[in-house]
């Protein structure tokens, strides 16, 4: 069993000091292997089920409705747009000048921000080269470093350089700078909570006067009330939910692992609680899960991946190294499948060897075809599963759309789009969308194969970039490998159309999973 460790006892007493309750008995943070997760949470004796581990006061999570700073800033200016205010209830940015105000004024958080980590291994601190090693993956667009830099430009300086007397002029270039701007909201995005807020609005901001930060014990929750799902994710998710994005010390002390979750936070009136959710044996780890992310999501927002076994009801075409995470999905954005419809219509034509003037003939239907599409709320954005389970419907419906002139028709009269059935044509054509998909990456998946055997000493960055690709290419050579056997399938059996004779594979079965690009 790791050793419990001296250098949480800062934290841990001031939690305690702070209204925090722990099951010391059974509750322990010390440090795993990094691959484990590093610092963490250990089981000190055999735990069982729905057992308190530790109790948060509600007052003791830190958000903006518990620090004491938008109050002082004056809760108009706080939240109206300019030129009355700065905007701050909106996205994680009031959060994080909240995080640097305590901070930088040894406020109540202090202890337990001096345990959070300021350095990151997320994509959003790596260097340009190491970036090359996500090409291909959806991470890097994802990033929106230039637009969290915008933020800090034009909201938090504007809102810090017009109260030097809550924002000290010697404290800005220790406390507020772009750098601390970004290991704050790395620290949210990594560990935050979304955390319902108590019904009552009124009174709920942290008072100048008394300062006591018990105004907020009025939530209503049922004590099932809690969803630790809702790690937060980013501001348009805050709102949605009407959640509030908090840090919740002790909570952010564990792990996650994927299908490992034996402790859930819950929310009750005035605390929060975390909870064994099955029996945890002595020595074991204490995981509390972000809902079983994909390598790709998990790297984004945390910094790390999973490595496990792969099972073979996936359906993945495995060598060498059979590890990865079983939850990897692969995003397609649409515009690979317009550039593969674009190249299907052509080779049609007759003239196709002299038909120079067709591409912008072409190009001009298809982006008719995906103007429809997009205005009866298509996606752009596919999202892959292993080949076990089946393409996504809409995926196969916008391909018959786009390389189907009946189809296109029948979808413009009936205002619908096609029905997602395969046949030998979308099955050619996805088969070059996958190639074209594959094409994106740098290197090859037997590469990267071999790189990850041969090299156990890759530094930790490089080697989580590769698990990502590999994950992906994995998806994207196997539904390649069932879409070649079908079509062979499908050659064979001479003057069958359609697989089946109707609906494609996985017919009746659970959709495929397509969503909105996030940019
Ligand atoms: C909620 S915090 C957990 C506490 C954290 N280990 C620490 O030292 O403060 C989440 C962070 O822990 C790390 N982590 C969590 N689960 C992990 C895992 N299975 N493998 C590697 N790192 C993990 C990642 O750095 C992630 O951003």
């Amino acid at each position: 069993m790791p050793g419990l460790d001296a250098s949480f006892h800062p934290l841990i007493s001031w939690f305690q000091v702070n209204g925090g309750t722990i099951d010391e008995s059974c509750f322990g943070l010390t440090t795993f292997p990094e691959e484990e997760g590093g610092r963490g949470a250990i089981a000190l004796k055999d735990i069982p089920e729905a057992h308190t581990l530790f109790s948060i006061p509600r007052a003791l999570t830190l958000s903006t409705r518990t620090s004491r700073l938008p109050s002082l800033f004056g809760i108009d200016r706080w939240r109206k747009a300019a030129p009355d205010g700065f905007l701050l209830d909106n996205g994680w940015a009031g959060l994080i000048l909240c995080m640097m105000w305590e901070e930088a004024n040894h406020g109540r958080w202090a202890a337990y921000l001096a345990s959070l980590p300021s350095q990151f291994d997320t994509p959003m601190f790596w260097f340009e080269e190491e970036l090359t090693e996500l090409k291909g993956t959806s991470v890097v667009e994802k990033l929106g470093k230039a637009d969290a830099e915008l933020e800090f430009h034009t909201k938090l300086l504007p809102a810090i350089e017009s109260r030097k007397d809550l924002f000290f002029p010697h404290h800005i270039p220790v406390y507020y700078t772009l750098e601390k701007f970004h290991i704050h909201g790395s620290r949210i995005l990594s560990r935050g909570f979304t955390v319902d807020p108590p019904a009552s609005g009124s009174g709920y901001y942290q008072d100048e006067v008394n300062g006591s930060s018990h105004a907020m014990d009025v939530d209503e929750l049922s004590p099932e009330g809690g969803d630790d799902d809702a790690n937060a994710d980013d501001a348009d998710d805050d709102e949605e939910d009407e959640g509030i994005v908090s840090m919740v010390p002790m909570a952010d002390m564990l792990n996650a692992r994927y299908e490992s979750e034996n402790a859930k936070l819950f929310y009750e009136e005035d605390e929060l609680k975390m909870v064994s959710t099955k029996p945890i044996k002595a020595g074991e780890q204490i995981f509390n899960t972000y809902s079983d992310l994909p390598n790709a999501e998990l790297l984004r927002r945390y910094g790390h991946v999973d490595l496990l076994p792969l099972p073979a009801e996936l359906g993945l075409a495995l060598s060498g190294d059979s590890r990865g995470n079983p939850g990897d999905v692969v995003e397609l954005r649409a515009d690979t499948v317009v550039d593969v419809a674009a190249r299907f219509t052509l080779r049609k034509q007759p003239d196709f060897s002299s038909a120079t003037n067709s591409d912008s003939a072409v190009m001009e239907d298809l982006n008719g075809r995906i103007d429809w599409w997009l205005e009866m709320g298509g996606d752009d954005v596919f999202v892959l599963e292993p080949p076990a389970s089946p393409l996504p419907d809409d995926l196969v419906s916008l391909i018959r759309l786009l390389t189907d002139d009946t189809e296109w028709q029948k979808a413009q009269e009936k205002d619908k789009p096609p029905k997602a059935k395969t046949d030998k044509d979308t099955l050619t054509i996805m088969l070059e969308v996958l190639e074209q998909r594959l094409a994106l990456y740098d290197s090859t998946l037997e590469n990267d194969e071999a790189t990850l055997a041969s090299s156990a000493d890759l530094p930790l960055r490089k080697r989580n970039a590769l698990v990502v690709r590999l994950g992906e290419k994995r998806i994207l050579s196997s539904i390649r490998r069932k879409i070649s056997q079908e079509l062979e399938a499908l050659a064979s059996t001479a003057g069958d159309e359609s697989i089946g004779g109707s609906k494609r594979r996985g017919e009746g079965g659970s959709e495929g999973r397509t969503k909105k690009q996030r940019r």
